[in-house]
This record gives C-alpha cells, sequence and structure tokens, in this order.
C-alpha cells in the first residue's frame, strides 16, 4: 500500500514539530511547505537525516511552491504569526486572515480531498475562514484546539492528585481564548467526575476553581515564558492525535473546534464540541448536556467567535 501524503502548510516552530513526529510514527510521506524559502527544505532534510538513527520510513520534502502538496491525504495548517507577550490571540486576526485566503486557495486547486486541521490563531475564526476559503466540504476541515487545552487542563489535575496523566479524561469546549470551558461534570480521575472529587475532598471548590483558571492561561503562561513566539510541543503533538485518528479510522472522541449547523443551538460557526474523527472526517458532533451554568458560559464563548467572524467578514466581505 502506498504511503499516506501529509502536507504541512507552514514550517515554523510547530510546522517543524509536527513533521519530525509524523515521522516518527510512521503516518506518510510528508511535505513541509513555507513561504519562508529554505526553511521547509532545510527541516525536511534535517528530519530525514534523523530517520536512519531512528529507523522510520517516511520522505520529508520542503517546499515554497503549492504543487508540491498536490493530492495531500492531510494538510496541516499552521502558516502565519504567533502572538508575543502583551498580545492576544485575537491581535494576530488582520494578518493571519490574509494567510488563510492564500492557504485556502492553495488546498482547493491542489488538494480538495485532504482532510484539513488548523492550527493557526484565533483559531476559531481562522478554521471558519479557512473552510470558506477553501471551499472543501465542512466535515474535512477541523480546528485543534480541545485537544490541546484538554491536554493541560489533564496534566495540571495529575500534578494535583498526585496519579498518572492517563487515568485523567478532560473536556475543554468552546472557543480557543480566554473564554474558553473546561467542564469539570466531564472530566474524570479514573471515570470519577471531579465534582465528585470535590465531594470526596480530593480538591476544594477553590483550587480546582485555580486549575481551571491555569487551564484557560495556558497558552498565555508559555508565551510569557518563551517571550519569542507560543507553544509548539503540545500543539503538535494534538494536531498528530487528530490526523492520525483520520489517517488509522480510529473514531476517537476527541474535543475539536468543529462546524456546526444547528447543534448546540450554533448555526455556521466553528466551535469547540467533543467529536467523533475517522476516515469520514468529523464523523459526528457529541451533543452533551450543560447545565445551566455551563451553557451560559458556553454561550458567552460563543458569542465571543461570532465577533471574531464579524471582524473577518469587515476584512473579507466574501466571507458572509
Ligand atoms: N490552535 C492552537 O491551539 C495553537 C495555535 N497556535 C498558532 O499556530 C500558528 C503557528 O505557530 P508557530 O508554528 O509557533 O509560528 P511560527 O512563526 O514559528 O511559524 C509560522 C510559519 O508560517 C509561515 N508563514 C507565514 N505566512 C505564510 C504564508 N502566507 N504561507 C505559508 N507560510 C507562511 C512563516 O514563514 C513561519 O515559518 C500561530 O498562529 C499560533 O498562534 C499556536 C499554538 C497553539
Ligand atoms: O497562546 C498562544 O498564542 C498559542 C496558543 O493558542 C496556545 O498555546 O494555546
Amino acid at each position: 500500500m502506498a504511503r499516506k501524503k501529509i502536507a504541512l502548510i507552514g514550517s515554523g516552530m510547530i510546522g517543524g514539530t509536527l513533521a519530525h513526529l509524523a515521522g516518527l510514527k510512521e503516518l506518510g510521506d510528508i511535505v513541509l511547505f513555507d513561504i519562508a524559502d529554505g526553511v521547509p527544505q532545510g527541516k525536511g532534510l534535517d528530519i530525514a537525516q534523523s530517520s536512519p538513527v531512528e529507523g522510520f520510513n517516511a520522505s520529508l520534502t520542503g517546499a515554497s511552491d503549492y504543487a508540491a502538496i498536490e493530492g495531500a491525504d492531510v494538510c496541516i495548517v499552521t502558516a502565519g504569526v504567533a502572538r508575543k507577550p502583551g498580545m492576544s490571540r485575537d491581535d494576530l486576526l488582520g494578518i493571519n486572515l490574509k494567510v488563510m485566503e492564500q492557504v485556502g486557495a492553495g488546498i482547493k486547486k491542489y488538494a480538495p480531498n485532504a482532510f484539513v486541521i488548523c492550527i493557526t490563531n484565533p483559531l476559531d475564526a481562522m478554521v471558519w475562514a479557512l473552510q470558506k476559503f477553501s471551499g472543501l466540504p465542512k466535515n474535512m476541515v477541523v480546528g485543534m484546539a480541545g485537544v490541546l487545552d484538554s491536554a493541560r487542563f489533564r496534566l495540571f489535575l495529575s500534578e494535583e492528585f498526585k496519579v498518572s496523566v492517563q487515568d485523567v479524561t478532560a473536556f475543554v469546549l468552546g472557543g480557543h481564548g480566554d473564554t474558553m470551558v473546561p467542564l469539570a461534570r466531564y472530566s474524570t480521575v479514573a471515570g470519577i467526575p471531579l465534582t465528585d472529587l470535590v465531594k470526596m475532598g480530593w480538591v476544594t471548590k477553590e483550587r480546582l476553581e485555580e486549575i481551571i483558571q491555569r487551564t484557560r492561561d495556558g497558552g498565555a503562561e508559555i508565551v510569557g515564558l518563551l517571550k519569542t513566539g507560543s507553544a509548539y510541543y503540545a500543539p503538535a503533538a494534538s494536531a498528530i492525535e487528530m490526523a492520525e485518528s483520520y489517517l488509522k479510522d480510529k473514531k476517537r472522541v476527541l474535543p475539536c473546534a468543529a462546524h456546526l449547523s444547528g447543534q448546540y443551538g450554533v448555526k455556521d460557526m466553528y466551535v469547540g464540541v467533543p467529536t467523533v474523527i475517522g476516515a469520514g472526517g468529523v464523523e459526528r458532533i457529541v451533543e452533551i448536556d450543560l447545565n445551566k451554568a455551563e451553557q451560559e458560559a458556553f454561550d458567552k464563548s460563543v458569542g465571543a467567535v461570532a465577533g471574531l467572524c464579524e471582524a473577518c467578514i469587515n476584512i473579507a466581505p466574501a466571507l458572509k
């Protein structure tokens, strides 16, 4: 069986890490694309030279011409700019929207059958715009954020409880911004909801709220430490988990920014919700029951994303 083809559009910090992980996991042959000529070629060659040592088989090439992504099975988009200390993700909207227009045209022309995972920020608005610019089916274009935000929540919880990260599950819904909604009721340690763990005395409500706030600020915490850009190891690992679920038809239940057409009362927007990712792309949107407080927090987050989509339409009226 021929290998799958994975196109990485944007070969910066996340793009390079994606290429390394996709190689190590033998997900397929990898094409790195970037407008910075030499960077995708250099990173591709460097990672290819690690393959004899690591023992993986994959071709890694770099390109600055969209023709190189022709026939890709998966495209992972990180093209654009990342924030620096003092900026919010939303400050990136204007510049990254223009990048999404170019990327959308490239994917439409050369990889119309791909499963597309957008990572570029502000995530929910950028994936929404990318789907429209590319014209690909809505179930084949998805945004990565919930897996990362949930991974951060899981890590912080595992450290608090001194248990394995493997035994902690978490769901973070809503937009990938300050209004994201980490759901205590649907996050568990070995199947026990956090709300029960509060009753069992494992953690106080106040401490749990601190952990939830740290999760919401997870991206900013790393931007503040790095000073030159934002997180890339965990974001890359999260997108690879999504790509693998598609390529291997694993049907993982993962929180992703997915196109909603009435689910959760939301129409024609991308917002983080639990999804099933398999060979059919986003095969299902899982509609969980939200209590009043959870619904209010989700609605507030949806409102923030709607504002960003409006801002996109003001810049690019064709998105309407
Ligand atoms: N969704 C999420 O959870 C996360 C999103 N991000 C976002 O991912 C994006 C990428 O982050 P990094 O890889 O750290 O940034 P980076 O700056 O290291 O890489 C971005 C790359 O995009 C390239 N690029 C710029 N304009 C382009 C264009 N028109 N066409 C093709 N390539 C272009 C640049 O040359 C650069 O190599 C940022 O917008 C960042 O905010 C970062 C972490 C998590
Ligand atoms: O914080 C940022 O700018 C990058 C990001 O989205 C994250 O790490 O969650």
